[in-house]
């Protein structure tokens, strides 16, 4: 008999068919302490959370027969993955049940932002029949900027064409035909932010996302514009938001999810008399929570029983055989996925992976799922994004793969290739794994270099020229930046040329701004490797 517990408000509907299942127990006990959920989770299989549960690496710890943990809905940042991954637990996640529901709810708040209608309430019900103070405005040949077209986001803009509205979206994967398809102008977040009317953001949070609406957007942003936020918070900095609302550039606001949840009693926002809030209800409705309990209970159910699942965000087990083979280079196939993610700028439609060498003989398809976990988790974020669906992701993005295989590999015992592929670039990144000396990438575009991928690096494009490399290093000694390594990479001498220097820190985006301007270089880009 296997055993769930369920410690979150889970919809009866929804857990109705793990109930109704012979070979399953399933207690109820929403609400516990971390301290009583490691005191009874030794004795459970399954453990079924929403968001109101953390689930620490102590519980898990404590969870000597957890299998999995199911998450009743999109975001797992309650449950710590790396942990999970390591124990081996599988953590599901339900991806479609609440998109409607939340897309419903994102139209909520632009609505209510538009005309007032909280704040309008409030003082009706307080007795004031005040009708000057709420004049709104109408969606009606307004333009919604869109950042972020997954799941929700397209849905967004799907409706938004029905209230007359002309949609402005910005997805790094979102290509010129698809945007087409959808009566969606295809755009920069900067076009967005100088153009839209009303802008709403439905990205997961990650390290790229975090403030990527900040105190520059505000800047450059058309006055009047409305901001709604039903993704995450510390996608919009709320700091500089509210001064944005406070200098008319921001005519109003409305936020379901905030930086830390529950807000503090004096967070800025709570009186703020042109910012709305809802305390993140943007998938409470009866129909989501039903979806997403059927939806994460039934894949339960097929992993108790050992039957083939879906929806797994963290990493599966891998056979023996083939770890054996391939373990070394998954690392080096995910980190050449992600500096090349890194590289291109546009939307990636292509992803052709290159195997040579010894890797030639080898199946493949297992380090293949590395390389595009790697190019996807730098914009979809890494607790999203895993081995087991990152071909999956790449199909429902229209993002096609390509493996190729060659027994030729430039003189590398084994090498790796990864090219992305859209509308105008193509940029590529190959690595190898040197007996004795572990991983490196050892070409960049058409450039040779030599180069342990890992930690902060500045890839810098530019003429090859005397002077460069002194200018840049005074410039990043000038600004704190330690130089742990330097490559430079040419094909042809005095042409062009790549620089590659590790750094001991994140470089700040002024730092390589500025590197950027200096005398006949093309562009300095930071690339992070984990
Ligand atoms: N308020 C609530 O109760 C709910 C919030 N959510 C949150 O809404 C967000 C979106 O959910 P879904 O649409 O289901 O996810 P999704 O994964 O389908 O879509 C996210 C999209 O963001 C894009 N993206 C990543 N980095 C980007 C960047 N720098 N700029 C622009 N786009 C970028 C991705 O390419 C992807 O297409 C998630 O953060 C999710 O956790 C989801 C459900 C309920
Ligand atoms: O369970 C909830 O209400 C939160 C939903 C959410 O934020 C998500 O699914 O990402």
């Amino acid at each position: 008999m296997f055993k769930v517990l369920v410690s979150d408000p889970i919809s009866d509907l929804g857990i109705q068919q793990l109930v109704d299942a012979e070979d399953v127990l399933v207690d109820k006990k929403p609400g516990l302490s971390e301290d009583e959920l490691v005191a009874i989770i030794g004795e459970y299989d399954a453990l079924l959370v929403r968001s109101q549960t953390r689930v620490t690496p102590r519980i898990m710890e404590a969870g000597a027969n957890l299998k999995v943990i199911g998450r009743a809905g999109v975001g797992v940042d309650n449950i710590d993955l790396p942990a999970a991954t390591q124990r081996g637990i599988i953590v599901i996640n339900a991806p479609d049940g609440n998109t409607i529901t939340t897309c419903e709810h994102t139209f909520a708040m632009i609505m209510a932002v538009a005309r007032h209608i909280p704040q309008a309430y409030a003082k009706t019900i307080n007795g004031q029949w005040d009708r000057k103070s709420f004049l709104g405005v109408e969606l009606r040949n307004k333009v919604l900027g869109v950042l972020g077209m997954g799941r929700i986001g397209s849905e967004v803009a799907k409706r938004a064409k029905a209230f007359g509205m002309e949609i402005m979206g910005y997805d790094p994967f979102l290509t010129e035909e698809r945007a087409e398809k959808m009566g969606v102008k295809l755009s920069s977040v900067e076009d967005i932010v100088r153009h839209a009317d009303f802008m709403t953001v439905h990205t997961p949070l990650t390290p790229e996302t975090r403030h990527m609406i900040g105190k520059a957007q505000f800047e450059i942003m058309k006055p009047g514009m409305r901001i709604v936020n039903c993704a995450r918070g510390g996608i919009i900095d709320e700091l500089a938001l509210v001064e944005a609302v406070d200098q008319n550039i921001v005519a109003g606001a409305a936020f379901d999810v905030f930086e830390v949840e529950p807000p503090a009693e004096d967070h800025p926002f709570l009186k703020h008399p042109k910012i709305i809030v809802t305390p993140h209800l943007g998938a409470s409705t009866v129909e989501a929570q039903e979806n997403v309990a059927i939806d994460v209970s039934e894949q339960v159910l097929h992993i108790l029983r050992n039957e083939p699942f879906s929806n797994a965000v963290n990493m599966p087990p891998v056979p023996t055989e083939v770890l054996n083979k391939l373990q070394p280079y998954f690392s080096l196939g995910e980190k050449l996925g992600s500096f090349a993610a890194q590289l291109a700028e546009g939307a990636v439609e292509e992803i052709v992976v290159n195997y040579s060498g010894d890797l030639a003989e080898v199946d493949t398809q297992s380090l293949t799922r590395y390389v595009v976990k790697g190019v996807l988790s730098h914009h979809l974020g890494s607790e999203q994004v895993n081995v087991v669906n990152s071909m999956h992701l790449a199909k429902t993005r229209d993002v096609n793969i390509i493996v190729q295989k060659s027994h030729t590999s430039k003189g590398f015992t084994n090498r790796i290739s990864v090219s992305l592929r859209g509308k105008n670039e193509e940029r590529l990144v190959a690595g190898t794994l040197l007996n004795g000396y572990g991983a490196r990438i050892v070409q960049i575009d058409k450039f040779p270099v030599d180069v342990a991928p890992e930690g902060n690096l500045i890839l810098v494009s530019h003429s090859d020229k005397p002077g460069i490399i002194g200018r840049v290093g005074t410039l990043l000694g000038g600004n704190d930046v330690n130089i742990a390594t330097m490559q430079v990479g040419r094909k042809v001498v005095g042409g062009a040329a790549v620089m590659v220097l590790s750094v001991d820190k994140a470089v700040p985006r002024e730092v390589l701004q500025e590197i950027a301007k200096l005398p006949d270089l093309n562009n300095a880009k930071e690339i992070v490797l984990y």
